[in-house]
């Protein structure tokens, strides 16, 4: 019987949470900011103090070592039970966004709202709209006042568009546009991702599909019974709709997350005037949308398949009048498996993208890239999830003339990946495999691709421990 007593480790993440209390309070102590508190309603400048250095490591810490406590003190079968039905939390999110609960509810302020006249606007049954507002509130997400009253708060106000509910339900089309898009990707993870995951053990135990790495026999497949990749079943007339969300999901979506995290990792004020920056697969061009606004010496182009290039059209011209005419900025329908345009490119830069594919798939990538790059000029930012193993990685590989790939590993007894404060990286990975057969990487992952592609990984940025979305993988041709 294993008689290991878990009350060291329970005061040892005490501890721990109780040190990244004070260092919280100690950093937030000569400066004007406030840790946000839960009540009051998500912008993204009332996370300034959240968002400072150590005020983020140390937020990590309580995560990793709460979850890790909950771990231990609930009883197993209990945790289990929980995990196994997160799907609801899922379910209750989506039917929130497409309520547009956080919406209605803007106006009620704390005193919050009926769920009779909650329910009105989408003519939903208050009593089992309810129960679903419950198990959220239950979650930290909205709060019930007095039985059945419902309010907004810090975690749900993040589903609100800033719209009026009369101009949504006017044109439910464009609930995403406009300045705050984060909803775009919560439906998105619980519109596609979902149904595609829960398709997802099926195929794994496929004696066929269950070991291909086809992009078209995924989970999300047998989900949506296409032979399509998701991207060509985007492009489909009746999926316009769902292909727009995509599109603002990944522009407002990672920037309400982090904003401008494209300028940290790579000194883009370093390259010289008129220096050519290359998106490719680069969406609507909303990485260089910030690239633009920090470093006017910089031109773009953002290549992606032709929708989604009417699309940044669109966006360009609303964003920055002037920049398609002048040349700043082009938007380019061009097919990354495809061979490249001649041009003198000082920056090829492909976010969200690798993770999207397949090797076989991602080497074409590189490969098209690697034949049109200058090896005098040219330099490659990788901007993806990097993945560590959830124990000690040493003796895995090589990475001693790469800069900045060692990652410090967390302390025991919190898991050397900081476990649940960056869990949300390791769930994309399944994500990517349910969707395309893809994956996130591990940094050696990464190496091995440049190295059958013609690039030379030479630098690694991390960013904060917890930051979601913010690493970067460079190389340089060899
Ligand atoms: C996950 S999104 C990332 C978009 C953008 N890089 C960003 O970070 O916001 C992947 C992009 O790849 C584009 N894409 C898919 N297949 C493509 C292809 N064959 N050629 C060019 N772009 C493609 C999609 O349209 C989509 O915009």
């Amino acid at each position: 019987m294993d008689t290991i007593d878990a009350l060291l480790e329970l005061k040892a993440l005490a501890a721990i949470i109780n040190d990244s209390i004070s260092t919280i309070e100690k950093s937030l102590k000569d400066s004007s900011l406030i840790y946000p508190s839960l009540r009051a309603p998500f912008t993204p400048d009332s996370e300034a103090a959240r968002s400072i250095p150590e005020v983020q490591t140390a937020g990590g810490h309580i995560i990793s070592a709460a979850a890790q406590m909950i771990a231990i003190v609930r009883p197993p079968p209990l945790t289990m039970i929980a995990h196994a039905q997160q799907f609801n939390l899922s379910t209750a999110i989506r039917i929130a966004l497409i309520t547009h609960t956080a919406e209605i509810l803007r106006g009620a302020g704390i005193q919050g709202m009926h769920v009779q006249d909650i329910a009105k606007p989408t003519k939903t049954d208050p009593t089992k709209f309810a129960r679903v507002l419950r198990l959220l509130a239950t979650n930290h997400i909205f709060v019930e006042v007095s039985p059945d009253v419902f309010a907004n708060n810090r975690l749900s106000s993040v589903l609100d568009t800033g719209k009026s509910i009369d101009e949504i339900i006017a044109s439910p089309d464009k609930k995403h546009d406009g300045p705050t898009a984060f909803g775009a990707l919560l439906e998105h993870l619980t519109h596609e991702v979902l149904p595609a995951s829960s398709a997802l053990p099926d195929v794994l135990l496929d004696p066929q599909d269950g070991h291909s790495n086809a992009p078209n026999k995924t989970a999300f497949n047998k989900a949506f019974n296409t032979d399509l990749t998701l991207f060509e079943w985007f492009n489909l007339p009746e999926n316009a709709r769902r292909m727009a969300r995509f599109n603002r999901a990944m522009e407002g979506g990672a920037n309400a997350m982090a904003p401008d995290t494209i300028i940290e990792g790579f000194d883009w004020g370093k390259l010289p005037d008129g220096s050519l920056v290359i998106d490719v697969g680069g969406g609507i061009g909303n990485q260089c949308a910030s690239l633009a606004e920090h470093f006017p010496q910089l031109s773009f182009v953002v290549q992606d398949q032709v929708h989604v290039i009417h699309e940044g059209v669109k966006f360009w011209k609303s964003k920055f009048p002037g920049h398609i005419e002048s040349g700043k900025v082009i938007l380019e329908a061009h097919d990354f498996f495809a061979p490249q345009p001649a041009r003198n490119v000082s920056v090829f830069l492909l976010r969200l993208v690798l993770h999207d594919w397949p090797d076989s798939h991602c080497l074409t990538i590189l490969r098209a890239l690697r034949a049109a790059a200058d090896p005098e000029l040219t330099k490659l930012v990788v901007f993806d999830n990097i993945l560590s193993y959830a124990c000690p990685e040493s003796g895995l590989g090589d990475l001693k003339d790469v800069r900045g790939a060692e990652r410090a590993p967390a302390s025991a007894p919190l898991l050397p990946n900081f476990g649940h404060a960056n869990t949300i990286a390791y769930s994309y990975d399944l994500s990517m495999m349910s969707l395309f057969n893809s994956q996130e990487r591990t940094v050696l992952q990464f190496q091995a691709l440049m190295e059958q592609s013609g690039w030379k990984l030479v630098e690694v940025f991390y960013g904060d421990p917890f930051a979601v979305g913010q690493s970067k993988a460079i190389a340089i041709p060899v």
